[in-house]
């Protein structure tokens, strides 16, 4: 048995891919938190965490590129905005590491010791999945499936799930090895992975810190 995985064998995909609904349709990753675009913020995070990086975003591209890390729209194959899913496989397909982490856009203030707890786990309980469990508002844990550390050679299995019709993350996941990782350890910041689906809540996250 490994002891863990080191960052370095892991590609994080920074899902900004959606259709921002709950937003008013605004491109969520480009967005503002505390003056720098919530998929910037991310990456600013992330990448010390890990050895690559990746966008997955569908509009705007140019403006994410601009960050400086390659950016993939999604191909299609699912259909237009069909889901975070989309954008896993979009990763998958670029993904040249031996795993792979997805991280969605609008969960700013996520514990930056995301990647070495999520790999420890993946390692010591030999699993295929890693996914975070953080309190939501009413303080209850629960899985925040788009934080997935898995093995790259997870595509294969992915593309029958989606071919199947399946749409869901925890559906997928839960045909293979998954350990939850809980985030409510003591020191943990309870607030750490609420995410913005409304401009009010974006407004929210910002006035947690300064
Ligand atoms: N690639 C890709 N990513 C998506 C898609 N839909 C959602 N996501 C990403 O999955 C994560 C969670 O999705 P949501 O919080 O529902 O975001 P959203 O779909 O843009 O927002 P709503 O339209 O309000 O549901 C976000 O990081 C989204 O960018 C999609 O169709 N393709
Ligand atoms: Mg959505």
């Amino acid at each position: 048995m490994i002891d863990t995985i080191d960052g370095a064998e892991i590609t994080g995909v920074i899902l900004a891919g959606g259709r921002g609904t709950r937003m008013g349709g605004a491109d969520k990753g480009l967005q503002n938190f505390n003056g720098v675009p919530l998929a910037l913020h991310t990456l600013l995070r992330l990448s010390p965490q890990v050895g690559e990086v990746m966008i997955n975003a569908n509009r705007n591209l140019a403006a994410y590129e601009s960050f400086g890390v390659p950016v993939w729209p999604d191909a299609g194959g699912l259909g237009e905005f069909s889901g975070p899913l989309a954008g896993f496989i979009t990763g998958l397909e670029r993904c040249e590491t031996p795993y792979m982490l997805t991280v969605p856009c609008d969960t700013p203030l996520f514990c930056e010791e995301l990647v070495p707890r999520l790999a420890e786990a993946l390692a010591r309980e030999n699993a295929d999945f890693a996914v975070v469990a953080a309190p939501e508002e009413d303080g209850q844990l629960r899985a925040q499936p788009v934080f997935c550390l898995m093995r790259a050679g997870m595509l294969e299995s992915l593309a029958v799930f989606t071919a199947g019709g399946g749409r869901k993350i925890d559906a997928w996941t839960a045909q293979h090895k998954t350990v939850l990782v809980p985030f409510n350890q003591p020191g943990d910041d309870p607030r750490a992975f609420f995410n913005a689906n409304t401009l009010a809540e974006l407004h929210q996250l910002e006035a947690l810190r300064p």
